[in-house]
């Protein structure tokens, strides 16, 4: 005659067999297992979901198995994972279609063919005025012309702002490696090889550092002091209208320069170092 533990469980239509069928410890798990059609419900509501994806690890361990059991059908732990993307991830995500979505807009200079193809001659003369070779020229010119010593010492830090900028670009695009645009025609003049990625803009990293060097010593008249600001703004700007870059790409770039005219401030050579190095080279 089977036992009261033996017929409430069979009397129950949720009873899941275990594997300690038969004995005690099977009644105590049919008794407190969820019916399986409530399970499927549980399992479709997102709350129930959220709640299942966060539990712990060890409790899901402590369960008897790395996987959850529903009515005898297995849920592999990465799905529970799978429907509680973290909001970082979704914003992240979020970003990245939008920027893709916009960078391709915007790149209305891209090629000759494009929307605004004939504007693209001017683009690439303020591609130009924001490319390193012209900025290291210019600033080793003054340099060499420079009779002051704090014509010279401002030179020298502008060199070694600029030769910063392009090692600290190039660290970040070799280990970012973001590709540019598929729109992007690379035509551009005086490339190094990580220039073939596109996170960060070095053009915007150089405009954003040279701006804020450029206001804090050599140009002090407001409307020059604003069309610096203007030239920065544009330099930017224009690397997504050649599809060059992404608008992130820009973004990140200014923000890079900007920080990275910090860290000039704190290398600054002064002009005593400065005098001391022209020691030894003489
Ligand atoms: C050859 C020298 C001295 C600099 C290269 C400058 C350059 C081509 C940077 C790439 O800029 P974007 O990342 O904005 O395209």
């Amino acid at each position: 005659m089977p036992s009261p533990k033996a017929r409430n469980s069979a009397g129950r239509s949720g009873s899941v067999p275990s594997p300690g069928g038969g004995n005690g410890r099977y009644e105590f798990i049919a008794l407190n297992r969820t019916p399986p059609h409530l399970l499927q419900r549980q399992g479709s509501d997102p709350t129930s979901a959220r709640l299942r994806a966060s539990e712990s690890p060890n409790r899901r361990r402590g369960s008897g198995s790395s996987t959850s059991s529903t009515g005898g059908q297995q849920l592999p732990e990465e799905d529970c994972m799978r429907l509680n993307p973290s909001f970082i991830e979704i914003a992240l995500s979020s970003l990245l279609a939008i920027d893709l979505w916009l960078s391709k807009r915007l790149g209305v200079c891209a090629c000759e063919d494009s929307s605004w193809g004939s504007v693209r001659p001017l683009m690439k003369l303020i591609e130009i005025s924001g490319h390193g070779i012209p900025w290291l020229a210019g600033a080793a010119y003054c340099l060499y012309k420079s009779d002051s010593i704090a014509g010279q010492e401002v030179m020298l830090n502008l060199l070694m702002a600029l030769v910063l900028d392009l090692v600290l670009v190039g660290v970040v695009k070799a280990a970012v490696r973001r590709r540019r645009p598929a729109h992007n025609q690379m035509d551009m003049f005086a490339t190094f090889s990580v220039d073939r990625y596109s996170f960060p803009s070095g053009h915007a990293t150089r405009a954003a550092m040279c701006a804020r060097f450029l206001l804090a010593h050599l140009v002090l008249a407001a409307p020059l002091r604003v069309l610096v600001l203007l030239w920065a703004s544009f330099v930017g700007f224009s690397r997504v209208l050649l599809g060059r870059h992404n608008v992130t790409d820009v973004v990140f770039g200014f923000f890079m320069g900007y920080w990275q005219y910090n860290l000039v401030e704190m290398l600054w050579l002064s002009p005593l170092m400065f005098q001391s190095m022209i020691g030894q080279l003489d």
